[in-house]
């Protein structure tokens, strides 16, 4: 039998709130077995780069990541939200080590190729480094991974948040039964985005068809339920969306999702 792995990803919506942050985190920590975090902070970046007097160009939910904006997410992915997020979990007794995709060549990517839209440093992931991954879960640690990757060629490159934690849960699912965590500000799928409690507890390959038709599911949840059944298609057995308290033994009110 397969050892259990848990990769939960948390976005910029819940970094950026102390409360919700040190909520989660907390629970994060308690959350028993092996485990992986991916962290975004979109927002954070947006912010100091809005200080620091650069506009932020977003296509389709990606930002168009040109050499001055690659170094500002290098020191707010890799460096604030990451280094802070790290220590805050020493302080939880958990072992956390901080990566971005260079370190230990744990996540490796090619620039984006222009077609219509040049993303400028934009990475698509090519393979993720399970043999390190492993290695360092064996050691007691636990990888916190934030929205970096590189090519391999000297490059940083800006990849996806959602979508790393996707690509580490399948670089992870031969060796492991793994299941995927998206944790966001809403408690899963809503059927109704302004009713906090319309969440639909179970999503499948059909259900999730007659989601996208009646246009239930929109902006950010597209890509993110794209990134879920990725996971699904590609050995991950379980993945699941809700709000932070979403690893807490007792929280029931989330969307758990299967083929
Ligand atoms: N049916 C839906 N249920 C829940 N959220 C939805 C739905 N349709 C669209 N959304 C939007 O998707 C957003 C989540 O995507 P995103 O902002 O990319 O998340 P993250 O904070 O993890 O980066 C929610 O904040 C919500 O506004
Ligand atoms: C290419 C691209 O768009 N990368 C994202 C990476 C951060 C991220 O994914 O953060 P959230 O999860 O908080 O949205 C960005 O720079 O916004």
């Amino acid at each position: 039998m397969k050892n259990k792995l848990s990769v939960v990803k948390i976005g910029g919506n819940v970094i950026e709130d102390e409360k919700a942050l040190d909520v989660f985190l907390t629970a994060f920590s308690k959350l028993e077995g092996l485990k992986i975090l991916v962290h975004g902070g979109g927002k954070l970046a947006t912010q100091l780069a809005t200080k620091l007097g650069i506009e932020s160009k977003m296509i389709d939910g990606r930002r168009i990541t040109d050499a001055e904006t690659v170094d500002i997410i290098t020191m707010v992915y890799g460096g604030l939200a990451n280094k802070k997020i790290v220590a805050q979990l020493q302080a939880k007794n958990t072992n956390a080590i901080g990566l971005s995709g260079a370190d230990g060549d744990s996540i490796q990517a090619h620039k984006r190729p222009v077609k219509e839209i040049d993303y400028g440093f934009v990475g698509d992931i090519d393979s993720v480094n399970s043999g390190l991954l492993t290695k360092l879960l064996s050691a007691d640690l636990t990888p916190i991974f934030c929205a970096l990757s590189h090519d391999g060629a000297g490059q940083l490159l800006n990849t996806n948040a959602d979508t790393i934690a996707s690509e580490i849960a399948i670089g992870m699912a031969s060796s492991y039964e793994t299941t995927l965590y998206y944790c966001f500000e809403k408690k899963g799928v809503l059927m109704d985005i302004a009713d906090e409690n319309s969440v639909v507890k179970h999503i499948d390959s059909d259900t999730y068809q007659e989601l996208l038709s009646d246009g239930i599911i929109a902006n950010g949840m597209l890509p993110k339920l794209h990134n879920c059944f990725h996971a699904l298609n590609n050995s991950v057995s379980k993945v699941c969306l809700g709000d932070v308290t979403m690893l807490d033994k007792e929280t029931e009110l989330f969307t758990t999702i299967k083929l």
